[in-house]
């Protein structure tokens, strides 16, 4: 039976009986190399383990029914020697399908590499991991050798396959049973599928290769988010453009039942104003990705908005919740902590998750850490780097844990447990297919910000009055409907989609190029839909409770600027468990005013908001707007106090369907005055041409 204390490096070495394979195993033993040791996340091994058994039973059964009892049999079997937990249940086959696409991967590579000709000598020198393979995979490196290549038996796939099983079945349970003596592996089948030159071995690799980079031409990078990055991207069968979101999973959210959260909640979602779904699933990073400085070039300044390209501006500041005391820099502490990153966001986009050689490290493969660290990583503050605007982050899980996830290198020790896990230096991702979306409504406020300050003219006031009544609908069926809170509605997670006037949830509004504009200019107009999106903090009615209740105590993830009291404070958490609604009501309340009333700069942005929140508004305002001034103050009162989204819209300001119809109308207006202009231009031009001939 294999102790549990066992691990996948000693498993390889056990079963070494020539050469080749001593030196496989001194090359183990190595202490840079050695994969069992603390560092060997169990959850990643455990999965690489059973990826692999799953991929024997497939591969050794016809049958896909067998084949999976076969393989429940044996996990069962391992569950009860204590080698494996559930890793083998259906919640994580994806990961387990992409551990398998890598291995098979890793496989034909081997092959691929002549490694019958690697000399012993050469294979004991190698002591750092992710050198190994790519010497394997360099046949130049080998003709350099001196000594004559010893065509040394390297164990082949075929044999370190079966010696696999056999060492599982030997040492587990299983050997107990008449199970697999009377369904033994078929060898020959497996010898079929794993010899280079059959066409079964092809059939197999070719299922396994990257969905992403087989349906997908990544385009450009869009942006960065908390939790991953996000590309636009064309599907090669539809040739329609998509919004891929990859988010590397974190050891983390492996062991969590949120692993999928918002794929799988985005893919219950249906509505005008919702981000539309797609699909989601989960592979190894493919191979031929970006180069990090390509990221650079491709995070424009246009896309960011004004976000502020200043690191140096970066104002951490720590919020004690049990002192309510403010500190700078960072705490080690495991008090709870409130991390305000303010207006902190930095050009350089860091995709240290990407990576561009195609060697494979056997530590990475089997610990989830990167053995060398990234060079961008040296040369910036990775934190500094990745802060991203206004986010806030707190519980247990400080700032820098949280950020760390998106790190491949383990500073630290105690960063490892939050680390990703990889295989072969690449992260497991999982991407999210989503519709694309021409901007986010953060980036067409910051462009129209720069046209107008303080009170809006009266005829765009009713655009931004229909937009934010649709952005409401699309709130009122999450809290209604759908049963969830958002928790993270702010303008970057808003997006505008392109629509044709007729398409429902449309509003008619201005382009702003971010170009100033000429005197008397008027703005093109289009439709867009505003579309709620990133369900990345999304929960259930219900479980706002228990996400208080996460890592002991308190616990929440948000932005600030649109942060309810209730989400910063201890002593308030019970009024956010009976009205958990009303944490996106009042992120809403924020949100209209930033509609009805553009901000000249940030600082002003800031105090402005500063003075709401404390109940204030601008004089004009107050006067010009009052029954849209009275429902946001309303939507920042107390949680019990604050108004529900369906009663929002009941209001006479939405409920009025004059807005609606004056909107129509103003747009037909438009239509009307931009046809006019055009027919007057060719009306001139045609009599310049009568002239012309007459003369
Ligand atoms: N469907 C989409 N269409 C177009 N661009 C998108 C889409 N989804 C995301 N983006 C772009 O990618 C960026 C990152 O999005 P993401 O949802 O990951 O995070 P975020 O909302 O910016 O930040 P956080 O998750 O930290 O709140 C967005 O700011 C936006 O610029």
């Amino acid at each position: 039976m294999l102790s549990p204390s066992r691990n996948a490096h000693d498993s390889y070495s056990s079963y070494g009986k020539n050469k080749n394979r001593q030196a496989l195993s001194a090359y183990g033993s190595n202490g840079s190399v050695q994969l069992n040791k603390q560092k060997a996340p169990k959850i990643t091994c455990k999965l690489l383990l059973l990826s692999l058994l799953e991929s024997i039973c497939k591969l050794s059964q016809k049958n896909p029914e067998n084949s999976q009892n076969m393989f429940l049999y044996i996990a069962y079997s391992l569950r009860n020697s204590g080698l494996v937990d559930d890793e083998f249940s259906k919640d994580y086959e994806a990961i387990r399908v992409a551990y398998s696409g890598a291995l098979h991967e890793l496989l034909a590579q081997a092959h691929n590499a002549n490694i019958s000709h690697v000399p012993n000598e050469q294979l004991l020198s190698l002591n750092k991991p992710s050198s190994f393979m790519s010497s394997l995979s360099n046949e130049s490196a080998y003709s350099t050798c001196e000594e004559p290549f010893e065509s040394a038996p390297f164990p082949d796939s075929v044999d370190a396959f079966a010696n696999i099983v056999n060492h599982v079945s030997s040492h587990s349970d299983v050997s107990d049973s008449t199970f697999l003596k009377n369904s033994p592996l078929n060898l020959s089948r497996l010898e079929d599928y794993l010899s280079p030159n059959s066409s079964n071995f092809e059939k197999l690799y070719n299922v396994q290769k990257s969905r992403y980079s087989s349906d997908f031409e990544e385009l450009e990078l869009l942006g960065k988010g908390g939790y991953g990055y996000v590309y636009k991207a064309r599907n090669k069968f539809d040739g329609v453009d998509y919004a891929l979101k990859k988010i590397p999973l974190t050891l983390r959210s492996l062991s969590s039942s949120n692993m999928f959260r918002e794929s799988r909640i985005l893919a219950r979602l249906n509505h005008p104003n919702i981000i539309r779904f797609y699909s989601s699933w989960v592979e190894i990073e493919p191979y031929h990705h970006n180069d990090p400085a390509e990221f650079d070039s491709t995070c424009t300044e246009d896309l960011l908005g004004s976000r502020s390209n200043d690191s140096n501006g970066a104002d951490n500041l720590l919020f004690d919740i049990e002192t309510d005391s403010l500190n700078h820099g960072y705490s080690n502490t495991n008090s709870v902590q409130v991390v305000f990153e303010e207006d902190s966001y930095v050009k350089k986009i860091d995709p240290s998750f990407s990576t561009k050689q195609s060697t494979c490290s056997l530590a990475a493969l089997f610990s989830g850490y990167k053995d060398t660290e990234p060079e961008y990583s040296k040369s910036h503050s990775f934190e500094k780097s990745f802060a991203d605007d206004d986010f806030l982050y707190y519980g247990k899980e400080n700032r820098s844990e949280r950020l760390d996830k998106f790190s491949l290198s383990s500073k630290n020790e105690n960063s490892m447990t939050h680390d990703v896990p990889c295989f072969d230096q690449r992260p497991i991702c999982l991407y999210i297919q989503m519709a694309l979306c021409e901007e986010t409504l953060e980036i067409h406020l910051n462009k129209r910000n720069k046209h107008f300050r303080g009170m809006l003219p009266k005829n765009l006031r009713n655009r931004y009055i229909l937009l934010f009544s649709r952005i409401l609908e699309g709130v009122m069926y999450l809290h209604n409907v759908m049963d969830l809170v958002h928790h993270d509605l702010k303008p970057r997670n808003i997006f505008l989609s392109s629509s044709a006037s007729s398409e429902q949830g449309s509003v008619r509004l201005p382009c702003f190029t971010g170009k100033p504009l000429v005197e008397n200019e008027p703005f093109e107009n289009r439709f867009f839909v505003p579309k709620i999106g990133d369900f990345g903090l999304v929960l259930s009615q219900s479980d706002v409770g228990e996400s208080s209740e996460e890592n002991g105590g308190f616990y929440f993830a948000g932005t600030h600027t649109y942060a309810a009291p209730e989400m910063l404070s201890r002593h308030m958490k019970a009024q956010s468990i009976k009205n958990s609604t009303a944490i996106d009501v009042y992120a809403l309340g924020i949100l209209f005013f930033e509609l009805l009333y553009p901000f000249g700069t940030r600082m002003e942005r800031v105090s402005l908001i500063n003075n709401l929140k404390k109940g204030l508004l601008p004089e004009e305002f107050l006067e010009q707007m009052p029954g849209e001034a009275s429902l946001i103050l309303s939507m920042l009162s107390s949680p019990a106090k604050r108004p529900t989204a369906a009663q929002i819209l009941k209001t006479p300001i939405f409920s009025n369907m004059a807005v609606n119809e004056l909107h129509l109308y103003e747009a037909l207006l438009d239509d009307a005055q931009q046809q006019n202009k055009t027919l007057k231009k060719e009306l001139e031009a045609m009599k310049m041409r009568m002239d012309s001939t007459s003369n």
